[in-house]
């Protein structure tokens, strides 16, 4: 009798959790836009919405016509988030209390993988990192570095890559083009190497690679429970065992590009990419936050850096091309602005492929528009998400208390007819351009926060332009492209903004 009274325990136990469930979803009520469950909260919704959470919060804030909302986890959890893209509240956020809002304990450790860099830092910690990586941007060698690399990148790789498409006929995946184009750039900037990751061949690269997955297992992170990730690490099993060993790869490749540039600075073989400055600033700071582990230290700060900079560029660049493709009018109107640089350059322009040179591009009005318009409807930071320390009432009247996390939508910051007009999704770079031809500025508004704004404004803004229009003046000035019919272009779930199956396209020369 015992035993058989035993054998029935899990099964009274999950015929009582079925029930619960039941009576939750049985009990389902919608409060305008979205759905809670009885016991569940918004969890249920949250769930089936995971492979589209951007596109799933700017449908919420269309139907309730406002710019924040709250979502609930379970009652037997302290899931509390308050979802943003009121411009206000970012403005308080990100700036007016800053010190209120840090990125806080559970995303340092969701984020492990990328260390103790400046992506993950708050407070103190993140002031040094800050401090050395401003110093890194701002200097004017650095400057000059980035401009030849996008030159070089473009010139002896992406060009030939894509002449040798267009002359074979073949298709290629144009995000995968981009995302190459982003690694070699970074690890250029980063390190100072040349990675030739994109070249006619596709060649396959360990350190790539590892990165990517690094990116992948912070991504279930995001949808897991946090002590059934920490317990498949603990076992390693499945996205935890390939996590340590994407790590371990990482740790090999940058512990070796560390030692190396050491040695070459011993020997005064000077460079100005951002690891020799870390290493230099180093030594100038010794703070107790720095010497405790030197490498460990330039280990993190790169791995912040290069992520940063590789993924967002990546994304940047694909969503441009999708709507520069699907608005002709547009393209037409940055080529005729490269056709003028162009006839006003030296005959050595004259061979095609044509390459630019970054400082020329740098005054192109709209193209820049252009570019600020596509960031705006496809931010590459989707959402960003900050934690709450003490109870505060954000301009818009909500009360936030300590521990919830807020989420501020950059995504839906960009696409609310009351922050950018009844035509917000339609892709207009003319309202980045002012009635005398200037640029407007919105980006210093905090109705464009892609970059984000306030103390922890991206570093690699300036960076990311320049590498942009090298991209797309050397695209659209030599090729005419052709993007595949029946494409079904949605994002993937990640961290950044990218497509879920890429974008397939046909290249053909174009004879200006
Ligand atoms: C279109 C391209 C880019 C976009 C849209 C972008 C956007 C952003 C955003 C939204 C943040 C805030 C992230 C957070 O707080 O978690 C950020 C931070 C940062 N970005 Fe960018 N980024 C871009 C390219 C780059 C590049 C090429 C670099 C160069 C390495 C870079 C370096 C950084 C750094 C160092 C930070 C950290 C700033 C801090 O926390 O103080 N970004 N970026």
């Amino acid at each position: 009798m015992v035993s058989i009274s035993k054998s029935l325990v899990p099964a009274i136990f999950s015929l009582l959790f079925i029930l619960f469930l039941s009576v939750g979803i049985f009990l389902k009520k919608t409060s305008k836009g979205i759905h809670y469950w009885l016991f569940l909260g918004s969890l249920p919704t949250l769930v089936m919405n995971s492979r589209r959470i951007p596109e799933w919060l700017n449908e919420v804030f269309h139907s309730l016509g406002r710019g924040s909302f709250f979502i609930d986890g379970p009652i037997f959890s302290k899931l509390k988030y308050l979802v943003t893209c009121h411009p206000q509240n970012i403005e308080y956020i990100l700036k007016t209390d800053f010190n209120n809002f840090p990125k806080g304990p559970d995303f340092r450790q969701i984020f492990d993988p990328f260390g103790d860099g400046i992506l993950n830092a708050d407070y103190d910690a993140w002031k040094v990192q800050r401090r050395m990586a401003h110093t890194a941007f701002i200097a004017s060698e650095f400057k000059d570095l980035l401009s030849n690399v996008s030159r070089k990148v473009a010139e002896e790789q992406l060009l030939p890559l894509l002449a040798h498409a267009a002359n074979t006929g073949s298709t290629i995946d144009l995000q995968e083009v981009c995302s190459r184009f982003a690694f070699d750039v970074n690890m250029n900037a980063a390190f100072g190497v040349h990675e030739n990751y994109l070249s006619t061949e596709f060649p396959s690269n360990d350190l790539a690679e590892a990165t990517e997955k690094a990116h992948e297992a912070v991504i279930y992170r995001h949808v897991m429970p946090m002590f059934l990730w920490k317990f498949m690490r603990l076992f390693q099993i499945g996205s935890e065992r390939e996590t340590t060993k994407a790590l371990k790869t990482i740790d090999a490749h940058f512990y070796q590009l560390i030692l190396r540039k050491r040695e070459n600075l011993l020997h005064g073989i000077e460079s100005f990419d951002l690891l020799s400055s870390h290493i230099k600033s180093q030594e100038q700071m010794r703070t107790s936050l720095t010497t405790k582990n030197d490498d460990k230290f330039l280990r993190d700060s790169m791995m912040s850096l290069l992520s940063a900079g590789k993924d967002t560029l990546a994304s940047g660049l694909i969503w441009f091309f999708w709507l520069v493709f699907k608005t002709p009018a547009a393209e037409a109107n940055i080529l005729e602005e490269l056709k003028l640089l162009f006839s006003s350059k030296s005959r050595e322009l004259l061979e095609w492929p044509c390459v630019f040179d970054a400082q020329d591009l740098s005054g192109l009005v709209y193209l820049h528009a252009a570019i600020c318009e596509s960031l705006r409807l496809y931010p590459p930071v989707p959402l960003n998400s900050k934690t709450v320390l003490k109870e505060a009432v954000l301009p818009d009247g909500s009360l936030v208390k300590p521990g919830m996390q807020i989420i501020i939508s950059n995504y839906s910051v960009g696409r609310m007819p009351w922050i950018w007009g009844e035509d917000c999704l339609e892709f207009k770079p003319e309202r980045w351009i002012d009635a005398d031809g200037k640029l407007i500025r919105h980006e210093n508004m905090s109705k464009f926060v892609t970059f984000n704004a306030g103390p922890r404004t991206c570093l690699g803004r300036d960076m990311a332009f320049t590498h942009i229009k090298a991209v797309v003046a050397a695209v659209l000035f030599n090729f005419q492209v052709q993007v595949l019919e029946g494409q079904h272009i949605i994002s993937k779930p990640a961290i950044t903004l990218h497509m879920e199956k890429g974008l397939k396209v046909q290249l053909q020369k174009r004879i200006i």
